[in-house]
């Protein structure tokens, strides 16, 4: 079952065509994969799956709805968007006691999340005074604090070190085996290859596949080599066999 339904997804800022008319579906229980070159479109789109940009044309539902028409929007969706906007001088389990709050959550559950993305001996530190890394952790905190069914985010690795990732992937892993639909941003292909279920190309803000990894890497191809092919300029761009719009 998918989770979002992203249909005719267009986003122009003035002359610029950031996105153009996506279509696409994240499951339930499975993590998906969203690629493309800088300035494909990505976060423009993962921004308008959250409500933060408003789209030319087209819509994303979840549940069936528009993320603003969501009752309890915190507790269905959790978005990591960007590793900034937390005040310095605050420490990190005030921050999300905070955001707890406004998703109606408890004490106990903010401690649970601290202790879930590694943070807990560093609740009580200032936050300006965290790593890149810690602070990837603590959005991914302040994400997971509603106990969401949908998780949007935006190169959630970005100042990870390499087990920071290893443990990226694992609870990437765990949480879709509990049900969640997750979409990844991420530039790092040979870690997203060993996260992902499926995959999402764009490229110039336009879809250039949407389908299971095993279809782009079943021939033995990995997906750093079917990307490129994919968005290369002249590239014949599509496998034979990819289904364009699939939601499979
Ligand atoms: N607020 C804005 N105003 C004008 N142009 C914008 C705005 N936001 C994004 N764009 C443009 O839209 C296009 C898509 O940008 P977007 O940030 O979505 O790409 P991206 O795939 O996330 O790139 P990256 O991998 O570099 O993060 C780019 O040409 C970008 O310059």
């Amino acid at each position: 079952m998918s989770a979002v339904s992203v249909r005719g997804l267009t986003k122009r800022f003035g002359g610029v065509r950031a996105v153009q008319d996506l279509t696409f579906d994240v499951p339930e229980g499975q993590v998906t994969g969203f690629l493309g070159a800088n300035g494909a479109g990505k976060t423009t789109t993962l921004r308008m799956m959250v409500g933060l940009v408003r789209p030319t044309a087209g819509q994303v539902l979840i549940d069936g709805l528009r993320y603003d028409q969501l009752r309890q929007p915190r507790r269905t969706v959790g978005a990591v968007l960007e590793a900034t906007g937390f005040h310095p001088g605050r420490r990190g389990r005030d921050h999300l006691r905070i955001v707890g709050q406004l998703a109606g959550v408890s004490r106990t559950r903010v401690d649970a999340v601290l202790d879930q993305v590694g943070l807990a001996g560093a609740a009580d530190r200032r936050v300006g005074g965290y790593s890149l890394g810690m602070r990837q952790r603590l959005g991914l905190g302040a994400a997971l604090l509603g106990e969401p069914r949908v998780l949007v985010l935006d190169e959630p690795g970005n100042g990870l070190d390499p087990a920071g990732m290893a443990w990226l992937r694992t609870l990437l892993r765990e949480l879709a085996g509990q049900g969640c639909a997750i979409v990844v941003s991420s530039h790092v292909l040979a870690e997203l290859a060993q996260t992902i279920d499926r995959v999402l190309v764009v490229n110039a803000g336009r879809l250039r596949f949407a389908g299971p990894l095993s279809d782009l890497t079943r021939t033995g191809t990995s997906l750093e080599a079917a990307f490129l092919k994919l968005t290369e300029p002249d590239g014949e761009g599509v496998p034979a066999g990819a289904d364009l719009r699939s939601t499979r």
